[in-house]
């Protein structure tokens, strides 16, 4: 156990106990700002390079940005994308993270009919607008909301209605969204099915939300309208012969975006509110963007456009200082096809090896003062694509396929959050890895319209002006 077979030297490190290996110090909890002790603590010790055991499997992890660059370029050819198996059980034999080659490729190309820049601009932005104001205009009417349960519900609403016309409002026992909610902690889980495991809760989150999602496949074979939603173009192409599209292949699909889509962008969301409320210069400089946008338009209250989403320089690079810091996804996995070697080391054909996004994301050797939230750090870099040092969204071709998507949604929400509304954070905000990134008590924000805030003042004054005026006449 301790010693595998290797034509060649393994990199340093331990495999911890049979079986179980190293996981248990894997899982353990840590702080948002840290490089999970785990990677620290053996990095000190074996270099950028190391070996270890996880959930079963044998890893080598790395920490070398040049030597995560490669791996991402040689996807399909010494590394192949790799999910633990409970992430396999969880999202589907036949998902997406799956396939490779030509069905990987024609999968992507798939997703991309609903969220390429060119589909976001023309269709799905002014949905997403909508969907924002008038989730942010119930929050101003309560006064108070949870950012993290609130967006979430939000993007879960217009998405599911877009992707399979699932409308929650209207099926209040089924409660899709419901069956995601114990999956963080599934996700990367020793695939333990015994009640009281996250694995076995997340399973049986699955076993709801697919049923739904099966009903929803059917009832819709059989009707004859027509409803212009993404699940409509899915079931044309599986019947079309030429096509790699079977139905199963396009559930799991579903399945996958419901959860991909609403999950990550209220984590990144959450964070976003939280740093910018933690940074008043922040605040400012985007207000001051966000208010250009308004006054050079012809009717301030007129919908959000392309035009002047892309003109959000500032939000933009408040939005990847985000997710730099954030490291949402903790652990890129890739299976080794063929024996490779590394800095002198060999990995073995069947082992993996973990990317950390957070050993890179959060170096002293890439980024100044790596732990501070400072936007101003992206000033005339590249925005919008991975690199040696930003990966938040992957990179090679499995980029992220939503991240365009989670990115105007973000920018959407700061645009009217900080034109509109006056809000501050009132409690919660922790966070928490285990190593996915966990929000225990929420992130609860006391929120008003900022027209109402006006007229409210303004009463107020004329409230004061009249008593004043009254007590001087008295
Ligand atoms: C802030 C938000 C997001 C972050 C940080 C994020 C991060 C990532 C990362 C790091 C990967 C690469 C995984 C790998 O290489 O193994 C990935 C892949 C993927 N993401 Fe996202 N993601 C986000 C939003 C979304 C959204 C909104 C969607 C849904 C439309 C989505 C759908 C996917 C899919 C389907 C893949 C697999 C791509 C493939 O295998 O080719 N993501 N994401």
């Amino acid at each position: 156990w301790a010693n595998p077979k290797c034509d060649g030297v393994l990199p340093p490190g331990s495999m911890g106990l049979p079986f179980i290996g190293e996981t248990t110090q894997f899982f353990s909890p840590h702080s948002l700002y840290d490089i999970p002790p785990f990677i620290s603590k053996r990095t000190r010790r074996y270099g950028a390079v190391f070996r270890t055991s996880l959930v079963g499997q044998k890893v080598v992890v790395s920490t070398d940005p040049v030597i995560n660059y490669e791996i991402f370029q040689q996807e399909n050819k010494s590394f192949l994308l790799w999910y633990t198996q409970s992430f396999l059980e969880i999202f589907g034999q036949q998902s997406l993270v799956t396939q490779h080659g030509m069905v990987h490729k024609y999968l992507k190309n798939l997703i991309l009919q609903l969220v390429s820049p060119e589909n976001l601009k023309g269709k799905l932005l002014p949905v997403m607008d909508k969907a924002t104001r008038k989730h942010l205009n119930s929050w101003a009417s309560l006064g108070r909301i949870d950012v993290k349960e609130g967006s979430s519900k939000m993007i879960f609403e217009y998405f599911a209605k877009k992707l399979i016309g699932y409308d929650e409002n209207m099926d209040p026992n089924r409660k899709l969204r419901d069956s995601f909610q114990a999956f963080m902690d599934g996700l990367i889980s020793f695939p333990l099915n015994i009640p009281g495991t996250a694995y076995h809760a997340c399973l049986q989150g699955r076993k709801k939300a697919y049923k739904v999602i099966k009903d929803i496949f059917e009832k819709r074979k059989a009707s004859k309208g027509h409803h212009n939603d993404f699940l409509e173009y899915l079931l044309n192409e599986v019947e079309r012969e030429d096509t790699f599209l079977t139905e199963q292949i396009a559930k799991d699909l579903v399945f996958v975006l419901l959860f991909a889509s609403h999950e990550t962008i209220s984590a990144a969301t959450t964070l976003a509110v939280k740093f910018i409320a933690d940074h008043h210069q922040v605040l400012e400089e985007l207000t001051k963007e966000h208010e250009a946008i308004i006054k050079s338009r012809g009717h301030e209250n007129s919908e959000l456009t392309w035009q002047e989403y892309k003109s959000m320089t500032f939000t933009h690079m408040v939005i990847n200082e985000t997710v730099r810091l954030a490291n949402i996804v903790p652990g890129i996995f890739r299976k080794v096809v063929k024996d490779v070697e590394i800095k002198g080391y060999t990995i073995p054909a069947g082992w993996l090896v973990m990317v950390v996004p957070a050993s890179v994301h959060l170096s002293p050797n890439k980024y100044e003062s790596p732990l501070q939230f400072n936007p101003w750090r992206w000033e005339g870099q590249e925005l919008h694509a991975g690199s040696k040092s930003f990966m938040a969204f992957g990179g090679g071709i499995r980029l992220c396929v939503g991240a365009d998507f989670a990115k105007l949604q973000m920018a959407i929400f700061i645009h009217y959050m900080v034109t509109r509304y006056r809000w501050t954070v009132m409690k919660g905000g922790d966070i928490v890895r285990r190593p996915g990134l966990i929000f225990p008590n929420g992130l609860h924000i006391k929120i008003s319209g900022r027209q109402e805030w006006r007229s409210r003042s303004f009463e107020s004054r004329l409230k004061k002006q009249t008593t004043d005026a009254t007590g001087a006449f008295n």
